[in-house]
Formats: structure tokens, C-alpha cells, sequence
């Protein structure tokens, strides 16, 4: 490292200190604290973009600062890769030697040392760029002021602030400025694709199913959703959509939006008895989780919830759908499609799809661990139980489709062809994402003439309950198999295993968050009361093992 990089580091480092106390953990979707403590934080990983961009050959890497579905007063800091992916996993222990550096000068041998093994060049020679996003949190202002203080920090390394975009844009951007060499792929450009694929969609519906399926009413967590939305419905001509909780009035992530609906089970605020019989849908502050649910009538607010294994079930259904009308003949090249959950999937969904014919596989929780699994196919699902999710197609699939929907005679498979292709131009290719997701719900609803009560009846969803627990340290627990089993404390495995026996159907977990304090546990049986209780007596056992007893 040259002298001037040396004290250009030393100088602005100092401006940002770092909490005291407090250790920082780049956890399942990077950093997330109370906001007031993250300038330093953020200053950093400001700096770590533009190592990432110059390790990467000056690729454009992402940065976006946003707490999801958290309180409005936490926010966040997460970096993309070049093709928009989660930051490699491999980069994790260093964003976190970096967020907790006590010292401008430990910061500066950290990186000195970590720029020397990973070979990164940092004389000024080579160029980084930067794009920086933010969801509507009041703080993501000053907060992004951070992130290109640290940016600048780095010769050679430039920052272009995208403002305020949902985090799956940002993602795409990313994405398309560096695979697709759209230098400068834009929001508009984001819009533009977006709607053009989801109006082939529509154009390629078979006329006979051409009946309406009624309007929608989309719960917006107030969020960065909700303007997003409105811009993308004016873009459309088809789309009944009714926009709600975009942000005008209430308090983002309060008692609205997708985790509240799908952890609570309820129906958000501004939505009531009204709304019976609606198609309703819920994003999440951020805009990359997506749930559907219609209100019960005389139900004192409960709902029906259409989760994320619901929606990945539909999409499988689709694609499998048409694949068979393209691939009818046995001896023909057919892609391989697999399907990826987590322990939280509800088990009826596991099941449904196991009786498609399709293959599924469990990672721990985490798109980066989804994500990565859904790529080893040629057309990969993924979805969280939360509605975080995408649909993942290899570039061997995009060439075969490709070559078949221009080369195929019969107009039928040329159609399933075109469907296909738009569905991989709609649905975003580097992370989960609500508005696109909505968009391809809507048309293969519409496709198939179903309302969302017979997409619901796809299959019903055990009962299921979730719980969090405070404990001292949450880090105590370790597990594996795909997080359904406890390792560590030792004991507490069998004596969950001990009560998961008693109730029929019965399904049990727990594990550390990687977003909040808190160890989460997660319990399924064949009546609601059962699954309650499991939950409640499990949560009392993690107390015991590692509440705050001294
Ligand atoms: C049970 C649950 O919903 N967990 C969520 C939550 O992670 P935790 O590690 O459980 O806090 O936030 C993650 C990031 O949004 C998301 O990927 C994950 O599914
Ligand atoms: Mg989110």
C-alpha cells in the first residue's frame, strides 16, 4: 500500500469510530443494528466494496443500506457482488475484523494484510466502482454519506448513488451493468424489462382462459414498495392493483408489511372485513419478500396465508407445466429443475412437491444458501417459507430456450418457449424479489384462470407455530443437518426430540438468528393447538438451557 492510500485511510477512519461494547456480525443478511451505532460500520464496508470491485477486476459491486423488515429506527449494510449475488461467503470473516477494528490503525493493518493475501492492488492503478442504494429509512441518508466517505477512502474508486431503490433493484443493477455490459442499466431499464416480459406473459395466455381474476389489493410495509409499485402499474395497462401502506401515513414495518403478515398470521393495518373476498398481498420494507393472503370472514382480522412455499409452488407448477408441452418427447434434451427450501418450509409444501415428480433440498436459512444450491440446476426455485425467492435459469437453459422458442414449428411449444424466456427476463436473476415475483403470481394466475383461494387449495398447510427466545448468548447454540438438529448445548436435542414425539405429525427446530438477538423456534403438528404447544414448551426449554440464569 503507497503512502498516500496509507494516510488517506488513517485520516478518514478517524472521522468514524467505532461503537464501544458492541461486537458486529455481518450474520445471514449483513449488518443490522440500531442505526445510530452503524456510520462506522458503514464507512467500512464502504471501503470493503471497493476492495471487492478491485479484486474482482473493477467490477461493479453493490452496496445497499437498508434493516428489511426491522424497526424503522435499525437500519443496515449488505454488499452485492458483481452478478448481484449475496457478498462470497469467503469475504464474511473480514467484514467483520473490519466492523469491529477498535482503532483507525488496526483498521488500516487489516486491510494492509487482507489486500496482500487476496493479492488486491491498492497503488491507485486500477479502478473500482461502486453503486450505492437505500430503502426509506430516514437515516439511510447520512448513512450512505458514510459509505462513499469510505469509498473515496480508496484511490481509484468511485461511487454512483442510486438513491432510494428496493434492495432486489439494486441487486439487478449490479447484475446487468456487469453480465449483461449495460454500463448504465438504470432503474428505468429495471421497469422497462420488467414489464416487458410480464406483458408477453399475459400476451401468451391461451384465449380460452382469458377470464378475469379480479383485483388486488398490495400491503406495502411502508416501505420503498409502494412508489416502486405505482410507477411499474402505470407502466402496465393490465394490472388491477390497489396500492395500500406505501408509506404516506404509517410507520414503516409497523403492524404492516410481509414478516408481521406471515409471522403473526394477521392481516395489516388498513386492511379489514372491507377486503373479504380480495386477492391480497403483502411486500416487506425492503421490497424482497412477497406473501399473499385473503381475509377470513367474521375472523377478528385472521387470514388465509399464501406464503413463499405457496408461490414456489405455483411457479414449480408453471414451469413444469410447460416444460412438458415443450419436452413431450422422452428422447429430447429435458432441463433439470430442483427445488430449494429451508427447515421452515411448511412440510405439506414438501410433500406437494415431492408428488410433482420434483427434486428438493434443504440449506440452512439464508438466501446466500439458497441461492447458491438453485444454481446447481438449469432451472432452480428457491423460496423461504417468508416469501423471500426467485427462479434461477443456467445459460444453457436461456440458449436452449433461445434456439426453441425461434426454431420450434408446432405454434404450442413455441408459446411454452416464449414463456419460459419471459419468465427469466421477469423474475430477477440475482436475489428474491417481491414486485417481480407479484408480477409472474398475477399472470400465472391469470394464465390459469385460478382465483387464490384454488391456488390455496394446492395443498393445506400443516399448523404450524413460531417463537424467539432471548438468551444470553445466542451464539451458544450450534446445529447442523440443515439447521433441524441441536448440537450444542449438549442435551437439549434429545429432550426437544423427547416432546416432538408426543404430537402426531410433529416437527420441531430451533437455531440462532442471524438478524436479531434472539434463538428462534419453529414447531409444526397435525392441529394448531399442538403445534402451540410444542413451540411453547420448546421456547421453555431453550429458557432453561440458556436463559439468563446464573
Ligand atoms: C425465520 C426467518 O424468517 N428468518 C429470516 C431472517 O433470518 P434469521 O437468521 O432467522 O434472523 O432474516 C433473513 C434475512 O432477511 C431471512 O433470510 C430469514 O429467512
Ligand atoms: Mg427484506
Amino acid at each position: 500500500m503507497d503512502s498516500q492510500q496509507r494516510s488517506m485511510l488513517l485520516e478518514s477512519s478517524s472521522l468514524f469510530p467505532p461503537p464501544k461494547g458492541i461486537k458486529l456480525s455481518y450474520g445471514t443478511a449483513g449488518f443490522r443494528a440500531d442505526a445510530s451505532i452503524l456510520q462506522s460500520t458503514v464507512f467500512r464496508m464502504g471501503i470493503l466494496a471497493a476492495l471487492r470491485s478491485l479484486k474482482t477486476e473493477g467490477a461493479v459491486i453493490g452496496l445497499m443500506i437498508t434493516a428489511s423488515h426491522n424497526k424503522v429506527s435499525d437500519n443496515g449494510v449488505k454488499v452485492a457482488d458483481p452478478n448481484g449475488e449475496m457478498l462470497t461467503q469467503h469475504w464474511e470473516p473480514f467484514a467483520d475484523s473490519l466492523a469491529n477494528a477498535p482503532d483507525p490503525h488496526s483498521l488500516l493493518q487489516l486491510i494492509a494484510d487482507f489486500a496482500k493475501k487476496e493479492e488486491i492492488p491498492l497503488n491507485g492503478s486500477k479502478a473500482a466502482a461502486i453503486l450505492l442504494g437505500r430503502d426509506t429509512r430516514p437515516s439511510g441518508e447520512f448513512l450512505v454519506e458514510a459509505a462513499k466517505q469510505g469509498i473515496c477512502s480508496v484511490i481509484g474508486a468511485a461511487a454512483s448513488d442510486m438513491g432510494v431503490v428496493t434492495t432486489p433493484q439494486l441487486h439487478w443493477m449490479v447484475r446487468a451493468r456487469n453480465k449483461d455490459l449495460k454500463a448504465s442499466a438504470s432503474e428505468l431499464d429495471y421497469f422497462d424489462q420488467v414489464s416487458t416480459s410480464f406483458r408477453c406473459l399475459i400476451d401468451l395466455i391461451p384465449k380460452k382462459s382469458h377470464h378475469g381474476i379480479g383485483k388486488l389489493i398490495v400491503d406495502c410495509a411502508n416501505g420503498v414498495g409502494g412508489e416502486k409499485l405505482r410507477i411499474l402499474k402505470e407502466k402496465l395497462n393490465w394490472l388491477d392493483a390497489e396500492i395500500r401502506n406505501s408509506g404516506e401515513q404509517g410507520i414503516l414495518n409497523e403492524q404492516v408489511g410481509a414478516d408481521y403478515v406471515q409471522k403473526d398470521k394477521v392481516a395489516p393495518q388498513g386492511f379489514g372485513p372491507h377486503d373479504v373476498g380480495t386477492r391480497c398481498a403483502s411486500l416487506d420494507g425492503d421490497a424482497d419478500r412477497l406473501v399473499y393472503f385473503t381475509i377470513i370472514p367474521n375472523g377478528n382480522n385472521q387470514i388465509n396465508l399464501v406464503d413463499g412455499d405457496k408461490i414456489l409452488s405455483l411457479f414449480a407448477l408453471f414451469i413444469k407445466d410447460q416444460l412438458s408441452i415443450l419436452t413431450d418427447d422422452k428422447n429430447e434434451y429435458q432441463p433439470r429443475v430442483g427445488v430449494v427450501q429451508t427447515a421452515y418450509a411448511n412440510g405439506a409444501s414438501t410433500k406437494y412437491l415431492n408428488q410433482l415428480g420434483l427434486q428438493v433440498i434443504f440449506t440452512p436459512t439464508g438466501v446466500k444458501y439458497l441461492h447458491e444450491k438453485a444454481q446447481e440446476f438449469d432451472i432452480g426455485i428457491y423460496f423461504e417459507a417468508n416469501g423471500h425467492g426467485t427462479i434461477l435459469f443456467s445459460d444453457h437453459s436461456l440458449c436452449w430456450l433461445e434456439d426453441r422458442k425461434s426454431t420450434e414449428k408446432g405454434l404450442e411449444k413455441q408459446n411454452a418457449a416464449k414463456r419460459l424466456w419471459a419468465v427469466s427476463k421477469l423474475i430477477n436473476q440475482a436475489v428474491g424479489d417481491a414486485l417481480s415475483g407479484l408480477l409472474l403470481v398475477e399472470a400465472i394466475l391469470q394464465h390459469m384462470g385460478w382465483s387464490v383461494d384454488k391456488w390455496n387449495d394446492l395443498y393445506h398447510d400443516l399448523p404450524s407455530r413460531q417463537l424467539k427466545v432471548k438468551v444470553a448468548d445466542r451464539t451458544a447454540v450450534v446445529t447442523t443437518n440443515a439447521e433441524t438438529i441441536v448440537e450444542k448445548p449438549p442435551g437439549i436435542q434429545e429432550a426437544i426430540t423427547a416432546l416432538t414425539v408426543k404430537y402426531p405429525q410433529g416437527r420441531c427446530f430451533v437455531r440462532p438468528s442471524g438478524t436479531e438477538d434472539v434463538v428462534r423456534v419453529y414447531a409444526e403438528a397435525n392441529i394448531q393447538e399442538s403445534a402451540d404447544e410444542l413451540a411453547t414448551c420448546v421456547a421453555k426449554l431453550v429458557d432453561q438451557f440458556l436463559g439468563f440464569h446464573s
